[in-house]
């Protein structure tokens, strides 16, 4: 059998630093909620991919009209997005060398040309891929009275995005030994670098905005317009 392609959505978050009334991934966004514009844009590159959709075990938000894969299952969420994303591969029916890319839903502009992009890469390196852009600004860490540290040169420093792409077996080995390790990872590519891999940053577009906080709304907003102008939509 080819390998098949695996997509989970950790999507079981509670959104506390946006603060709405909902959980973020069911807020409207041009017409319709987060959660159905990322589902629509991952079913835009892989029509025919098995969809893995976390969701909190007392989601009462949620529609499975929003879902537009033919294969598709909901799993339940965990405290954690590692948990979710584990709970995920413990469900789904993957052979060791199926791939598997994670997206978090709240990131509804990623283009099918980054997702294809991305997906060609993980398939390609054998400690898998990830969506990432090149730091901008100076960065800096917090001191003792919010004082500014500057603790690295930025050359070299990459937002992680995602999707990031693994084959099953070392991605669900990653999570486990994290989670045997009391590593608490907030990245899937964390865990296979903490096994010594070395996943590859695959330059995206830094439109791949992750809703997080309340102004994000509207820049995804402006993003989605952007992009239908442009012809970038799903
Ligand atoms: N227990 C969790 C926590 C987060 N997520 C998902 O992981 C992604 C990235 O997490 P984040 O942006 O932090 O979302 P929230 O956890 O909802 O946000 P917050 O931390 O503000 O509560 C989101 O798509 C979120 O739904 C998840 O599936 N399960
Ligand atoms: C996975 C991720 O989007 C990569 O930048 C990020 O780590 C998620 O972090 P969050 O705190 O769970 O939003």
């Amino acid at each position: 059998m080819s390998e098949r392609l695996w997509l989970v959505v950790p999507a079981a978050g509670q959104g506390r630093r946006m603060g709405a009334d909902r959980p973020k991934q069911y807020l409207p966004l041009a017409g319709r909620p987060v959660l159905a514009h990322t589902l629509a844009r991952l079913h835009g590159a892989f029509p025919t991919a098995r969809l893995a959709l976390c969701l909190d075990a007392d989601d009462r938000w949620f529609d499975p009209a929003w879902v537009p894969f033919a294969h598709w299952q909901r799993i339940d969420g965990g405290r954690e997005r590692m948990e979710s994303v584990r709970n995920a591969l413990a469900a789904i029916d993957a052979a060791a060398d199926d791939l598997v890319m994670v997206h978090d839903v709240a990131r509804p502009c990623v283009t099918v040309a980054d997702l294809q992009a991305l997906h060609l890469a993980a398939g390609a390196h054998p400690d898998g891929a990830l969506l990432a852009m090149p730091v901008a600004d100076t960065m800096k860490r917090e001191g003792g009275e919010r004082q500014s540290v500057t603790t690295e040169p930025r050359d070299g420093l990459w937002h992680a995005l995602t999707p990031q792409g693994f084959r099953f077996a070392l991605l669900e080995h990653a999570l486990s030994q994290a989670a045997a390790r009391g590593i608490a990872v907030t990245d899937d590519a964390s865990a296979v670098e903490a096994l010594g891999g070395a996943p590859k940053l695959v330059s995206a577009r830094r439109d791949n905005l992750k809703i997080t906080h309340p102004d994000d709304l509207a820049l995804a907003a402006a993003i989605l317009a952007l992009q239908a102008g442009d012809g970038k939509e799903e």
